[in-house]
């Protein structure tokens, strides 16, 4: 009996209703982990830091600079799905003809951007890169209001995200924002040479940064999920490793 159990008590029969075991359904058992009164809980003692920033900011550099440190794990976002999902490749579908494929990239940056948020985590601090929040306020927003993605689908995006935030503790503690130029993030993208990115343009940066801004710096357009550092992000390495020391202390602390 997979659901329930009979129990004898006291004589008397009673049927006992039981929330499904994890191993049959691990993923259901994570989205749904709840207290005795059905409320989603989640393991206090946790903290989350989200890693925010445009294209090639240094967010990827960032966590694996973190990395070394003792109870914390890092979550690199998942980008490597995006680039192939059973052999195909949404995100550079999305970048070849966005109105026809940006809906079904946001679909599927949403659901492992809640995988990641609700990926039990094996030490106290998880660090992880970007958030189901940005994908959301940053790329489907700028899809929309670039007049790419019609409103069908970004309605359609916006009703599962709204379902899904309310539903599931996706709790963050603290934002660190890497902070740059869309100039800078230009260079580091034409460096990093990723085959999907080689065509976009500094005015798609300058999109993302101005919608960046006003999230979290302004705080004018969105709900901001947790409270804000911002980090110059346009420094060389060098110098970031001093801001990252600097900041360890509170970014730790989150
Ligand atoms: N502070 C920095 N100064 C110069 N180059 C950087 C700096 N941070 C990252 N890079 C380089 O820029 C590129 C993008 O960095 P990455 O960490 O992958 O950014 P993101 O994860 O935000 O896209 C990489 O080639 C990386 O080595
Ligand atoms: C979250 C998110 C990302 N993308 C795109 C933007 C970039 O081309 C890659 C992520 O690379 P980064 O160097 O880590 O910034 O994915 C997107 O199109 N939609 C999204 O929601």
């Amino acid at each position: 009996m997979l659901f329930s159990a009979a129990v004898r008590v006291c004589g008397r029969l009673r049927l006992v209703i039981q929330r499904p075991p994890a191993r049959v359904c691990p993923v259901m058992s994570r989205l749904f982990h709840s207290d005795s009164q059905g409320n989603s809980v989640k393991d206090k003692a946790k903290s989350t830091i989200c890693v925010e920033g445009n294209i090639a900011s240094g967010k990827t550099s960032c966590l694996e600079y973190f990395s070394n440190t003792a109870n914390l794990e890092v979550l690199t976002e998942p980008v490597a799905k995006w680039r192939n999902v059973q052999g195909h490749n949404p995100l550079g579908l999305m970048y070849t003809d966005p109105t026809r494929w940006g809906l079904t990239l946001q679909t599927y940056v949403q659901l492992t951007m809640l995988d990641v948020h609700t990926r039990p985590s094996v030490a106290p601090v998880k660090m992880m890169e970007r958030s189901i929040h940005s994908a959301k306020y940053i790329f489907v927003e700028n899809l929309y209001k670039s007049a790419k993605m019609p409103e069908v689908d970004y309605v359609v995006l916006s009703e599962w995200f709204n379902w899904i935030t309310k539903n599931i503790d996706l709790s963050v503690d603290l934002i660190v924002y890497l902070r740059t130029s869309p100039e800078t993030c230009y260079q580091r993208l034409k460096m990093r040479c990723r085959e999907e990115e080689r065509l976009i343009p500094l005015d798609y940066l300058h999109a993302i940064h101005e919608l960046y801004e006003e999230w979290l710096v302004k705080q004018s357009s969105f709900p901001v999920p947790a409270p804000v550092l911002v980090i110059d992000a346009d420094k060389n390495m060098e110098e970031m490793i001093q801001h990252y020391e600097e900041h360890r202390g509170k970014i730790l602390a989150a």
